[in-house]
């Protein structure tokens, strides 16, 4: 069941920006984002940076510490095993996300995406918090199903789940997934203390919808950009824009009301 008052999580929602290369860091954290996520939007839902991108980014946090989290899409499991190179994750990443398109019906894919977590730990000598991510339109993506990603997430001790969309052609998290739908995911992950996360084109004007759910985390990339184009650059005008629709959801939900 749904709670009946609307509370956008009372603990403060976190916003999660996604950035693609190391111009976008300042604009993301100017704005007021939680969270620092870095992947390139030209490579899908989850595209990984490139090693040069990835480089510049971690030479950027040499000089400029950072003290929020990080965190760093890594593509889907089927890319990363069709590449032979394990990638080397620079420390200053706290948490790493893997997409699951294309496992359906794939027989060894939880041992595969286990072994490709501990390769890339190996690689680095560093632990880092996994995210698992459930695609919203999963059939599209021909991913295995939100719940079973879930089931996997707290099999494998990931520390969240993200729930995102796989296309990004125009529908939002709330085309795919009702709100019933998300709150019930959102309770059995809070259940097994993982953190949820929810994504998917998602703009200022669903957290009046999203207000009546507990999400620990929205991330955001197309709503942070220019003309809100995911591909375009993040601008912290944008970024400071939703995030005062945040503290205004919470605000306006906690004394009852919503926003027009
Ligand atoms: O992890 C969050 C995503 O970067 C969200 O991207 P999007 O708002 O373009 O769907």
């Amino acid at each position: 069941m749904r709670p009946e008052s609307s509370v956008l999580n009372p603990q403060r929602v976190q916003l999660l920006v996604s950035a693609m290369h190391r111009d976008e860091i300042a604009p993301a954290l100017a704005g007021g984002c939680d969270i620092l996520d870095f992947k390139d939007p030209t490579q899908g839902a989850l595209g990984m940076i490139d090693a040069e991108t990835l480089y510049s980014i971690s030479d950027y946090f040499q000089t400029h510490p950072i003290d929020i989290p990080v965190s760093l899409a890594l593509g889907e499991l089927t890319d990363r095993l069709a590449d032979s190179k394990t990638p080397l994750i620079p420390s200053a990443i706290t948490y790493l996300k893997m997409g699951l398109a294309n496992t359906q019906g794939m027989d060894h894919w939880y041992s595969d995406w286990q072994d490709l977590k501990k390769r890339i730990e190996a690689t680095g000598q560093t632990t880092f918090q996994w995210i698992a991510v459930a695609y919203a339109d999963w059939e599209q993506a021909n991913s295995i199903s939100p719940q079973d990603v879930l089931a996997a997430a707290i099999e494998s001790e990931c520390a969240g789940l993200l729930i995102d969309t796989y296309l990004k052609q125009g529908q939002t998290l709330l085309d795919h997934l009702s709100l019933d739908e998300l709150n019930t995911l959102i309770e059995q992950a809070h259940a097994h203390q993982l953190k949820i996360a929810l994504a998917g084109s998602l703009r200022q004007k669903d957290l009046a919808a999203l207000s009546s759910i507990s999400p620990d985390i929205i991330g955001i990339r197309s709503a942070a950009c220019r003309g809100s184009l995911r591909t375009d650059s993040v601008q912290e005008q944008a970024v400071r824009a939703f995030r005062q629709q945040l503290e205004r959801q919470t605000v306006l939900s906690e004394s009852g009301r919503h926003i027009g």
